[in-house]
């Protein structure tokens, strides 16, 4: 058989055309444009943009910030990477179409001590151990079932508060305080079953964490420099705290083992699940053995605490808000108070069984939630991947913030953003769901808040009671307009000054016997 060998002559001709082939290749690629970061403003050396978020509260400097930027807009915050999303349109690429890029949690030193690192359902990275607790959650923790069978004790709760505002008629009181110290009440009472002997003391600490986790620190910021965790006795503070709320998880955890071992021996499983509170939920799964992560009893605590915080605060910042706006405009007041008082007209007292009756009630919950969204800025996400949004390059490991705040103002979607009108949801089909992106006071996509029917009925029932019951005055002096309206930012934007008012009774009381 004959072999040929090329010349070298051909050789080095067919050497030459890959080398030019190469090179033209080359330039055609570079001539493709790279997509750049999303535009943003000018980035100091070291702080990067921190200066620019000292002026107002965040979801404000950013909107300001975004109308001049854009919907997608680029900030260096210390040393990391920052996108912000400001419109309906971006909302939906990154919550929608990107939704698993844009899962993920970034670190946040708070979550990683107050969360037991970072493994409740709020702070926990996506993958397979949160998809798993998000399961247990809709399916078994905070499915519409399970939130029906704690009718009895919101209703319960929210009578004896009535009784407590029954009892300073004609008298300035703090609704601010009530209204959280009810709805931690109600968490509690649903997680832990009965009154457990330090649900006061959990309370307090509820609350300090719910402080703690919202705080925007220098630590987060330059999550290289392990320094700066001391800076202001931050990491004592967290750790201190989370020391106490473990001890009482502790505490609360044996004595529900203890007890669910008293009752399987007494009971047939029927009537074991009708006592069943959330961490018993919990436990059931811990000893089941079917789940892919095990959960530990530190697991355990972290879910509990982030259903306990997250539960409590968010609902309670809305029914102020929603008091608030009432009270600001007694047009709204007085429709709201006839329908409930029509709707409930020859009983005694509100209850859950015709409150989805309420239209009325539901436009002013729905539009409270757009105009105050309790969590302005969602809960921050991280790209678990490059990807190009609108044409912008977004980098692996990139914060995301949702200004959910901004974009219900969004004059392209809402007309007189900023007036207090809830007749704009009457006869309406925008649903806080996640579907329409203009509206997201619960987050839309994949991290979506799973507990939006356990908050929505409770926000639903004590609103019904506060206007079936009583008129509201003002103290003397005050006048509607003269409501303070501004917030304060924390893990839910709180009403900076507490609302405090006149309880007037409309029907005679009927707690007084
Ligand atoms: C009016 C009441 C409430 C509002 C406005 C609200 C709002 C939110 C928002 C905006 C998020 C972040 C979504 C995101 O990152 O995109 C969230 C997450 C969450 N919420 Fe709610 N929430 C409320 C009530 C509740 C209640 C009652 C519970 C539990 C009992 C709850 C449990 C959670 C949890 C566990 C998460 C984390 C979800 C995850 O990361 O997968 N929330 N909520």
């Amino acid at each position: 058989m004959e072999i040929h060998i090329p010349s070298s002559s051909a050789l080095f001709t067919f050497f030459l055309f890959l080398v030019m082939m190469i090179h033209i290749l080359c330039r055609i690629k570079s001539k493709q444009p790279t997509p750049k970061l999303p535009p943003g403003p000018w980035k100091l050396p070291i702080i990067g943009n921190m200066h620019q978020l000292t002026d107002s509260l965040p979801h404000h400097s950013l909107r300001k910030l975004a109308m001049k930027y854009g919907p997608l807009m680029h900030l260096k915050l210390g040393e990391v990477s920052n996108i912000i999303v400001s419109s309906p349109e971006i909302a939906k690429d990154v919550l929608k179409t990107h939704d698993t890029t844009f899962a993920n949690r970034p670190f946040l030193l708070a979550a990683e001590i107050l969360a037991y690192d970072s493994t409740g359902i709020s702070f926990s990275p996506y993958g397979n151990y949160w998809r798993q607790l998000r399961k247990i959650c809709s399916m078994e923790l905070l499915s519409a079932s399970r939130v029906k069978s704690f009718g009895s004790i919101r209703e319960e709760e929210v009578s004896n508060f009535i009784r407590t505002i029954y009892s300073s008629e004609g008298q300035v009181i703090n609704l601010t305080e009530k209204i959280f110290s009810l709805n931690y009440g109600i968490t509690g009472r649903a997680a832990f079953g009965s009154k457990a002997k330090d649900q006061e003391t959990f309370i307090t600490i509820a609350k300090e964490i719910t402080k703690l986790a919202g705080g925007f620190y220098i630590a987060d910021m330059y999550p290289s420099i392990k320094m700066l965790q001391l800076v202001g006795g931050l990491r004592h503070k967290l750790e201190k705290v989370h020391a106490e709320a473990d001890r009482i998880l502790g505490n609360i955890l044996s004595d529900h083992k203890k007890k669910r071992m008293k009752r399987s021996e007494f009971y047939e499983d029927e009537e074991a699940d009708e006592q069943e509170d959330l961490v018993d939920v919990l436990l059931k799964f811990q000893d089941g053995g079917q789940l892919d992560h095990p959960l530990t009893d530190r697991n355990i605590k972290a879910v509990f605490l982030d259903i306990f915080t997250a539960g409590s605060e968010p609902s309670s910042t809305a029914i102020v808000w929603a008091m608030s706006e009432l009270v600001k405009n007694p047009n709204v007041m007085e429709k709201a108070q006839s329908e409930v008082r029509r709707v409930f007209d020859g009983k005694s007292n509100v209850d859950e069984t015709k409150i989805h009756e309420l239209e009325y009630l539901k436009a002013v919950i729905k539009e409270t939630l757009r105009i105050h969204p309790p969590v302005p800025l969602l809960l921050p996400k991280e790209t678990s991947q490059s990807c190009v949004v609108n044409g912008y390059y977004i980098p692996k490991k990139t914060k995301v913030i949702v200004n959910a705040w901004a974009i219900g103002r969004d004059p392209k979607h809402w007309t007189e953003p900023e007036k207090f009108n809830p007749e704009r949801f009457l006869n309406n089909s925008v649903d806080f769901k996640g579907l329409d992106l203009e509206y997201i006071p619960f987050g839309a996509g994949r991290r979506i808040c799973p507990g939006m029917i356990f908050g929505m009925i409770a926000v639903e029932l004590i609103l019904a009671q506060l206007l079936f019951h009583f008129d509201w005055k003002l103290p003397s002096g005050f006048k509607p307009e003269d409501l303070d309206m501004t917030e304060v930012f924390g893990l839910s934007s709180r009403k900076r000054v507490d609302l405090c008012l006149i309880p007037i009774p409309h029907h005679p009381n009927i707690f007084s016997t």
